[in-house]
């Protein structure tokens, strides 16, 4: 569904992202897994368009998308999340989805039922009238999935969805990613909670130092020397 080939993003000096070639297959939970500073995100924002690459190609669905702004991919069917939420605070849950992701392109009543169906799917617990500010972590976390599922995605990009959460709403929240997935939208995902990328990920792909480190199932990644030796550790 998703191809990069030979992407690479230099920062000055910093290889970033190193000649990384990956393929995402659809229907499927891929996971991205490396040490800090591996590039994980970098290769996010090459991907969804907010960065320009250095070098390579990224392949959406057969079309080359490697110069597309942001948005358009959007429109396209690729759709991601933020490691770190920033809601706009002094509005509702509900409104926060619209702006966010719907825009202005739909009747306000009809957007704001779009938004109120896709916190429903998500599960998000609480209020959709609260304010973003009172939100707690779990909460904003939610709504940030809210916010790129309402664009109706084939490929969802989740950067560290479950991080900071505890076991219970990291429970939750896996239940809630099976199910999108079971609802045909393929996932790609940056995770650092490894009974939670192991556990959901259909295939791995580790990153170091910008390059595919590994890839392979998660039995296959989990029992990789170089992988232990540089991430998961003994
Ligand atoms: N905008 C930028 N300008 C300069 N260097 C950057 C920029 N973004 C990332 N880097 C550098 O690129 C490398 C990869 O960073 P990146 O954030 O992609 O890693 P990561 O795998 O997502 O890490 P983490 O797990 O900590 O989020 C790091 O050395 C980082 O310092």
């Amino acid at each position: 569904m998703l191809k990069t080939e030979n992407l690479t993003k230099r920062f000055g000096s910093v290889v970033a992202v190193d000649d990384v070639s990956i393929e995402i297959p659809e229907g499927e939970i891929t996971g991205l897994i490396g040490p800090n500073g591996a590039g994980k995100t970098t290769l996010f924002n090459l991907i969804t368009g907010f960065y320009t690459p250095s070098n390579g190609t990224v392949t959406y669905k057969g079309e080359n998308i490697t110069n597309v702004a942001p948005h358009e991919i959007s429109k396209k069917g690729v759709s991601r999340t933020f490691q770190v939420p920033k809601p706009l605070n002094q509005l509702s849950v509900t409104e926060n989805v619209v702006v966010g992701a719907l825009g202005e392109g739909k009747g306000r009543q009809a957007a704001m039922e779009k938004a109120n169906d896709t916190l429903d799917r998500v599960n998000f617990q609480g209020d959709y009238s609260m304010t973003a500010n009172s939100l707690n972590v779990g909460q904003l976390k939610r709504l940030e999935i809210a916010k790129a599922v309402a664009t109706d995605p084939d490929l969802l990009m989740l950067d560290e969805a479950v991080a900071g959460l505890n076991p219970d709403e990291r429970g939750k929240l896996v239940d809630v990613i099976e199910k999108l997935n079971n609802q045909g939208i393929t996932i790609l995902m940056v995770e650092h909670v490894m009974e939670v990328v192991m556990g959901l990920s259909n295939r791995v792909i580790v990153l170091d130092e910008g390059k595919v480190l590994a890839e392979g199932t998660p039995e296959e990644v989990q029992n990789d020397d170089e992988v232990i030796e540089v991430y998961l550790g003994t």
